[in-house]
């Protein structure tokens, strides 16, 4: 069975970036690379490490007005990412138009409320929602706007798969008992995650910050 668990290769750093992929090739569901990889090695580089053959999750978390994020992710081409973000909060014209944008076969899946926030965070930038409410209000916009999922915590997907059944359900701020915790606010552990709902895991640092991220891995999928 494939696995659920994507590696977050969080680097600017090409020779880390390969390492890291080789190393949990053979384990891994996908590689999730996002905008530190992204800033320093752009296309070339996402198209160097999808040689390896694993999906590739491009978490570029595209906010702007419709037009801009439409245009950015044509100009991905040639790249076909298995999964690309945007945020939820850019607004239905804009969701609509990314995922019109986007090529046959990526997932384009929204980001609802970041894992590194919590209520308190939300009430600083006036969202008077708690977090369930407003992951939920996110996850309707996405999926009246027709997108293929949403990014959540593990805290709230369950919740959200009841309302979208065949929703694809991404869940980072995993973390593993006795993990680093981090600037993760809302985290859960990868087995309370996939019994929730949650389609695929993100998970980096636990992984990637391990003396043998390939053990890492291996341990944690063992958990599953
Ligand atoms: O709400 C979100 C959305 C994306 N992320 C990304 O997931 C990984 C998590 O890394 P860890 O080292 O396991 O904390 C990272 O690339 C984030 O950009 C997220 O954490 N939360």
């Amino acid at each position: 069975m494939t696995s659920p668990i994507y590696v977050a290769i969080d680097t600017p750093d090409m020779d880390r970036a390969r390492a890291i992929a080789a190393a949990v090739k053979r384990h891994a569901g996908g590689l999730k690379l996002g905008l530190e990889f992204f800033c320093h090695n752009g296309r070339h580089g996402v198209m160097e490490l999808a040689e390896l053959g694993l999906p590739i999750f491009l978490d570029l978390k595209l906010h702007d007005i419709p037009n801009t994020v439409a245009k950015s992710i044509q100009a991905l081409a040639p790249i076909t990412p298995a999964v690309l973000t945007v945020h939820a909060a850019g607004g239905r014209a804009m969701l609509e138009d990314a995922k019109a944008a986007a090529p046959t076969g990526t997932k384009v899946v929204a980001v609802t409320v970041l894992t590194s926030l919590d209520g308190d965070d939300l009430a600083s930038i006036g969202v008077k929602a708690d977090n369930h409410e407003q992951v939920e209000r996110l996850a309707a916009l996405a999926k009246d706007a027709g997108l293929d999922g949403i990014v959540c915590s593990g805290n709230e997907v369950a919740a959200v798969r009841r309302k979208w059944k065949d929703g694809f359900f991404v869940v980072p701020g995993i973390r593993p008992a006795n993990a680093q915790v981090g600037d993760q606010k809302r985290v859960m552990s990868p087995r309370g995650a996939i019994d929730a709902g949650a389609s695929i895991l993100v998970i980096g640092r636990p992984i990637t910050g391990a003396e043998d991220p390939a053990t890492a891995l291996r341990e944690i999928a063992g958990t599953l």
